[in-house]
């Protein structure tokens, strides 16, 4: 069983991905090896070094991620140059992870940009994770200290609620307690695994 999580940034897609793992669930995170191939020494790096020069590297030779952001997120076409450079190294790493998991397991891609990138019809069923935009503008600026500015050009970088929800097989609103979240999650869990 290969499923997709998706949801807006700061929608709670992190929060759902720990309870499908605790659950007994293999997850893949993409946001997590979207680091990893632009760590210290990584040919990713390089690549965006030469693409953007030094100024987006700290002092200890690593990206500089907020500099970044504040270059790609109010630029689409810089945003298309460093995705061209990271996207392709992500689901490589995404492919050699997902076979190495044990067979039978609820493999759960967590992909922020699965309805962006049209990747959904690869999977068994795809999970949403949904919230209004001013419940993601209020976690980035309060739980995550952005401006509302920053919180605003990443929202808008990304697909339309509308579009998420018109991939999903699973909506899951997360607007209550996380309490509330654990019992949805479990839910779908449940008919996750007894589909696979
Ligand atoms: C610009 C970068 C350096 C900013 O790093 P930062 O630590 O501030 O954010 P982080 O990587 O933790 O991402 C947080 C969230 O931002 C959103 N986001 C990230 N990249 C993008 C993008 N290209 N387009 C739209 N939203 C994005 C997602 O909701 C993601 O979950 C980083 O996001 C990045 O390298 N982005 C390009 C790679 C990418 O597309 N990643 C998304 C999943 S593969
Ligand atoms: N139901 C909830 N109630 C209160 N806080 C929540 C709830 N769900 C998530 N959060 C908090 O909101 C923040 C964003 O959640 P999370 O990191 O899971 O989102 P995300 O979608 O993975 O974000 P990103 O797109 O940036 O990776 C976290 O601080 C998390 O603890």
């Amino acid at each position: 069983m290969r499923v997709g999580l998706t949801g807006g940034v700061a929608s709670g897609k992190s929060t759902v991905s720990a309870i499908l793992a605790e659950l007994g669930a293999v997850v893949i995170d993409a946001d997590q090896l979207a680091r990893e191939v632009v760590a210290a020494g990584t040919s990713g790096l390089a690549e965006v070094v030469a693409a953007f020069g030094d100024d987006v590297l700290t002092a200890e030779g690593e990206l500089d991620r907020p500099a970044m952001g504040a270059i790609v997120f109010a630029d689409p076409e810089k945003r298309r140059v460093l995705e061209s450079v990271i996207h392709p190294r992500v689901r490589a790493r995404a492919a050699e992870m997902e076979a190495a998991a044990p067979a039978g397991a609820v493999v759960v891609h967590d992909i922020p940009l699965l309805a962006e990138t049209g990747q959904a019809d690869g999977f068994d069923a795809v999970v949403v994770v949904d919230v209004p935009a001013e419940v993601q503008a209020e976690r980035m600026t309060v739980l995550r200290g952005m401006t509302p500015e920053e919180a605003r050009a990443r929202i808008g970088a990304q697909a339309s609620r509308e579009q998420r929800r018109a991939i999903a097989t699973y909506v899951i609103e997360n607007t209550g307690s996380l309490a509330d979240l654990r019992t949805e999650v479990e839910r779908v869990y449940d008919e996750l695994a007894a589909r696979g």
